[in-house]
């Protein structure tokens, strides 16, 4: 998203909105900040005559509602947050400054004031950045502000007292709310109405880009355009550009709006190269990055599900951090960074309460729910990056080795312990369940009376074939390691009657009888020459007018979403539909059908021909 580097820089950053203000708080979670509220206690009484221009009153305004939140947060906590924005809107009518209205005569005034004529509406930001130094508040702040001209139109007594009995004009600047009724007074709007509603976001975002990405000493010998980046070449800024630069460093001595404004003749390398042409420097590698530090990310996923952090706050959240830290008898400190960093990768919501789990959290990463992923986070957690710590190693000393995690992982585990298959067969069982239906469902099976999935493992997909189509039964076949330890997955009803669980080697033993035979998520753990002899042997099994189903991943050029992370699960390349259509020809099956199945899968049918 085109925002996303800017708003981005704060996403690590404990963040404070020092407002009461619901317009500020919708403006900057709809633009995917994320932010505590903590609502400023400072009286808005500042000696207005003092100051030079109504714009100069907001901005110090903003900066003493941030500055007050900053020092109070210090005190409780010991320990500020890193950034609180302030802001202040006010209503000026040539020099004079109209805020909230006190009561119903008073938002008369001002409405009489506004009406029929032009006036100008200015919020005033402060970012502060703050640190902590032997138990002092540090701040840095930066602050600006934005205009916008509003036209009234021409308004009876009548009409003003109507809108002002609507109770609209209490809680906002000069007595009216644009956003709502008080819209029917406007004539016309020149600027960005947000900052009218209480927040000039887009101002907001070149601020932060401004303190963030500052220009390089080459960019600023190129300068010859008058403006700061437009949002839309925010996607282009990087961290290259920060040149390790401290944003309090770039923001010290507190550039008002007008210093922000002298600093417009800088243009930063986005804009300049694209007034300037093709320019020669690479683009900065955020995806090479973030592909490097993939794996922190996995690993505090893993903990977070080891820790059962996800079950604690969803039976008492939301929790703040020490008492997330006493249930789990963990360290409060490690504790509150691992939430941090789980709120970060939008696992945990974060707000005044504590912590608490995203919807995606509450469906996937709470262990008994009914789409769970635990059991694939443990045994990713447990094995597979076992498994990947030694990759070098199999790349250097063996093509079997090599064959992708899934493929590691089907070998690994006929030699490993029962905790290690139960785990497998957790990891397998929830991803089974995810996709279950959508294979089941992929085609019309109800000609085919019995059907085979061989490595069915815990016999998900086979509940749902029998679910799915009352006549057919249903025999998983799997390793007897796997078919002993089925027992513990099942849960009863009435489809379970026709399914049965029959141990072996699909590679060695003869395969079950059956109408249909079933390969989920098989085919691109093996290797060629296993996988064509298992083919060879399903197709000998298989009487004429019998089928074979196959469900893998789906190939990125039919459009699917499937992330690269997931297909690097797998040993190979997914197949195109075309491919799957000749691998089942080879083997003696025609009519094949091909059908994208949900997001990830593509499902294969064929249907054996006479030989
Ligand atoms: C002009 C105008 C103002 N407003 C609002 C924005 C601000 O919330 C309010 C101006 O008051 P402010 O003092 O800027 O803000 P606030 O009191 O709501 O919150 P806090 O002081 O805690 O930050 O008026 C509208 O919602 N619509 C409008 O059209």
């Amino acid at each position: 998203m085109v925002l996303c580097p800017v708003i981005g820089k704060l996403q690590h950053k404990r963040v404070v909105l020092a407002s009461a203000s619901p317009r500020r708080q919708e403006i900057l979670s709809n633009a995917g900040l994320r932010f505590e509220v903590v609502p400023s206690r400072f009286k808005e009484k500042l000696h207005k005559a003092s100051f030079a221009t109504p714009y100069a009153y907001a901005v110090e305004t903003a900066k003493q509602k941030a500055l007050e939140v900053a020092g109070r947060m210090h005190q409780k906590d010991l320990r500020a947050p890193d950034v609180v924005i302030g802001a202040d809107t006010i209503v000026a009518v040539g020099a004079m400054i109209l805020e909230k209205p006190v009561d119903k005569q008073d938002a008369y005034r001002m409405l009489s004031r506004l009406n029929g004529k032009e006036h100008s509406v200015f919020t005033g930001v402060a970012i502060v950045h703050c640190c902590s130094k032997d138990g002092r508040l540090d701040t840095e702040v930066s602050e600006f502000y934005e205009e916008t001209t509003v036209k009234f139109s021409e308004l009876s007594e009548e009409l003003l007292w109507e809108y002002i009995n609507s109770g609209e004009p209490m809680d906002k600047a000069g007595g009216y709310g644009i956003q709502a009724l008080g819209g029917m007074l406007v004539e016309y709007v020149h600027g960005d109405f947000l900052n009218v509603v209480g927040f000039p976001l887009n101002h907001f975002c070149k601020e932060l880009a401004r303190l963030y990405y500052p220009p390089r000493p080459a960019d600023l010998r190129r300068v010859r355009h008058d403006s700061i980046p437009a949002v839309d070449t925010f996607e282009n800024l990087s961290d290259s550009e920060a040149g390790g630069a401290d944003p309090g460093q770039s923001a010290k001595g507190g550039r008002g709006g007008e210093q922000a404004d002298g600093d417009r003749s800088q243009a930063p390398r986005a804009l300049d190269a694209a007034l300037n042409g093709a320019d020669s420097r690479p683009r900065f590698p955020t995806g090479l990055l973030e592909l490097m530090d993939g794996f922190k990310a996995s690993k505090v996923l893993f903990t977070a599900c080891k820790l059962k952090l996800f079950d604690v706050l969803k039976d008492q959240g939301p929790l703040q951090a020490v008492d997330v830290a006493r249930k789990l008898s963990t360290c409060a400190g490690r504790t509150e960074q691992l939430l941090d960093v789980c709120a970060a990768l939008g696992l945990l919501e974060k707000t005044r309460r504590g912590y608490s789990n995203t919807e995606v959290a509450t469906l996937h990463l709470v262990s008994d729910g009914e789409h769970s992923l635990q059991g694939v986070a443990e045994y990713n957690d447990a094995h597979v990056w076992g498994v990947f710590t030694r990759l070098g190693l199999a790349v250097r000393e063996g093509a079997e080795q090599t064959r992708g995690a899934l493929g590691a992982m089907e070998e690994e585990r006929l030699s490993q312990s029962r905790e290690l298959t139960l785990q497998f067969m957790r990891a397998k069982h929830s991803l089974s369940k995810l996709t279950a239906h959508h294979v089941a469902t992929a085609f019309d099976l109800s000609r085919f009376a019995s059907a085979c999935d061989l490595g069915g493992c815990t016999g998900i997909l086979a509940r749902e074939l029998a679910q799915e189509y009352p006549r057919l039964q249903v025999t998983v076949f799997d390793l007897p390691e796997v078919t002993e330890l089925s027992g513990g997955f099942q849960r009863g009803g009435r489809q379970t009657e026709r399914i049965r669980f029959v141990p072996g080697d699909f590679f060695k033993d003869s395969l079950p009888e059956a109408d249909l035979y079933v390969l989920s998520r098989m085919l691109q753990d093996w290797p060629d020459d296993k996988l064509h002899k298992l083919l060879s042997r399903i197709s000998s099994s298989c009487k004429p007018g019998g089928g074979l189903l196959v469900a893998e991943a789906a190939a990125e050029e039919e459009g699917a979403s499937q992330s690269p992370r997931l297909r690097t699960l797998s040993a190979g390349q997914p197949r195109s539909p075309d491919e799957h259509r000749r691998l089942l020809q080879r083997h003696g099956f025609q009519d094949v059908r091909v059908a994208r199945a949900g997001d990830l899968l593509c499902v294969v049918l064929g249907t054996r021909a006479a030989p």
